[in-house]
């Protein structure tokens, strides 16, 4: 079993555990449920901007603990200072010691779009998103049915959610595009061994219709690399471990930020 498969088993025993604890008319009661969602494509296109969608991230199977000690709205408050687009906050607690907390914590912080950070296979997830404050939601192609992506990216689009999917390659991309999503993200890591390679963004950026923001996600750490993935024809850019492994997130971002 790869850890895709674990995080997956383990996601669907959650997702039951948290329908048996909350009913979808208390998620909807939530104080955070009907408010106007932040749009990514704004704000992606925002020319005080600079199409970051920068992530708290405390940890994650493939590197372990990365930091256990910077806070989410501190961390998310420097990301937005520094002129992120938007703000990715994990919420799985196993493998990536996140929470929905977390991402209420964010939103507090943020008048930016946030994405919700999940393994997402469930209505119920994308109605706690919502609730919980976010803007954005991801779905991965490597993990659902090209029929579920689209009922479930619809779903989300009703709720006033915006959808970013996340996909590795060419059949992923070809199996998956559809008229719910706002946002087409390649992942630079492949989820079943962990390898990064930007060379999965560089081949893939042609065949995403421009109708989507293009987001290539994952292993960037570098600003020459962002020069390097605009001139391809992206306009965000998800980086995660690369300021969060450092002592001072919102630093990072900002000295980053700067050699753009
Ligand atoms: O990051 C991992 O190890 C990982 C493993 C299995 C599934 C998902 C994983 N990461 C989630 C992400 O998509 C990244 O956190 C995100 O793209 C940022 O990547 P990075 O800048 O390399 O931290």
């Amino acid at each position: 079993m790869t850890i895709l498969d674990k995080i997956i088993v383990k996601k669907k025993e959650e997702v039951e555990q948290a329908k048996a604890a909350l009913a979808i008319a208390d998620l909807e009661a939530m104080p955070l449920f009907e408010r106007s969602c932040y749009s990514l494509r704004d704000s992606i296109h925002h020319p005080e901007r600079n199409g970051i969608v920068a992530e708290y991230k405390r940890a994650s199977p493939s590197k372990g603990i990365i930091n256990d000690h910077s806070s989410v709205a501190e961390v998310a408050a420097g990301y937005q200072a520094a002129g992120a687009s938007a703000v990715s906050v994990l919420t799985d607690t196993e493998f990536f010691r996140g929470s929905l907390a977390d991402l209420t914590a964010a939103r507090a912080a943020l008048q930016l779009p946030l994405l919700r950070k999940e393994f997402i296979i469930d209505e119920f997830q994308l109605v706690e998103a919502k609730a919980y404050g976010a803007d954005i939601i991801l779905l991965i192609a490597a993990v659902l049915d090209p029929k579920r992506v689209q009922v479930l990216a619809a779903f989300a689009q009703s709720l006033g959610l915006h959808v970013l999917l996340e996909v590795h390659n060419r059949e992923e991309l070809e199996r998956n595009i559809g008229d719910s999503v706002d946002a087409i993200g390649v992942n630079n890591r492949n989820l079943k061994d962990f390898s990064v390679s930007l060379d999965h963004s560089l081949e893939l950026v042609d065949l995403i219709p421009d109708r989507f923001i293009k987001v290539s996600e994952s292993g960037i750490s570098d600003p020459a690399t962002i020069r390097q993935l605009r001139k391809a024809g992206f306009q965000g850019f998800l980086i995660g471990e690369n300021f969060m492994k450092t002592g001072n997130p919102a630093q990072a971002i900002k000295e980053f930020a700067t050699a753009l």
